[in-house]
């Protein structure tokens, strides 16, 4: 199983790379850390797992994140509506909103062991192209949370870190002439 000492930290060069894209269909062995990627972020969200393994409860995990030059990512989000597990390879943004939302408390990371105060703005609509654990290809609309989510790990994947969108002048200084609002 993926804990905590599979997960690479910031400096890592790894982190800093645009990922090579998955050969699609995917091979046995993508599918496979694919699926163990979507198993870390259950076990983290169940606290006797997260407790026994001492996983910090994540919500998303880019394959770089584990030191894997891999363009797929993993993402489980529990809302209102119940659980939505995401496993996609070769995951890209085909078009967005103009408006954009940030989260009220900023962002973290799996792979920053520190806190970076400031808001990152993020689309608040995404529609992306990307293919599923089978190989065959979906397209995603997503607004809200999980859009913000799908764009801090498509970022991974991109070898950007959340606070490359901070403003390191003024952390809490939103964009100027863009429709942007909060999300708690
Ligand atoms: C950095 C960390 C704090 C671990 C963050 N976890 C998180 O948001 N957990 C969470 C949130 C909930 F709303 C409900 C719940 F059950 C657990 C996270 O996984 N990520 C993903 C990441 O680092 N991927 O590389 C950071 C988030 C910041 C904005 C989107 C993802
Ligand atoms: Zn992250």
């Amino acid at each position: 199983i993926i804990t905590m000492k599979d997960i690479v930290r910031e400096g890592a060069q790894i982190l800093r790379k645009v990922t090579d894209e998955v050969v699609i269909p995917p091979s046995e062995e993508d599918k496979e850390t694919l699926l163990c990627m979507l198993q870390y972020l259950k076990n983290s969200q169940t606290p006797e797992l997260a407790a026994k393994y001492k996983l910090r409860s994540g919500v998303g995990l880019s394959a770089n994140q584990i030191g894997l030059d891999k363009r797929m990512f993993a993402a489980y989000i529990v809302d209102d509506k119940g659980e939505h597990e995401y496993t996609l390879f070769n995951p890209k943004i085909i078009s967005h909103s103009l408006t954009m939302i940030y989260l009220q408390q900023g962002e973290g990371c799996l792979s920053v062991d520190r806190a970076v105060p400031g808001y990152v703005p993020r689309y608040e609509r995404i529609k992306v192209k990307a293919y599923d654990i089978t190989g065959d290809e979906v397209v995603l609309k997503l607004s809200g949370y999980p859009a913000i989510v799908f764009q801090h790990e498509i970022d991974h994947l991109n070898g950007i870190m959340f606070y490359d969108h901070i403003n390191p002048n003024n952390p809490l200084q939103l964009p100027e002439n863009v429709d942007i609002k909060s999300v708690f």
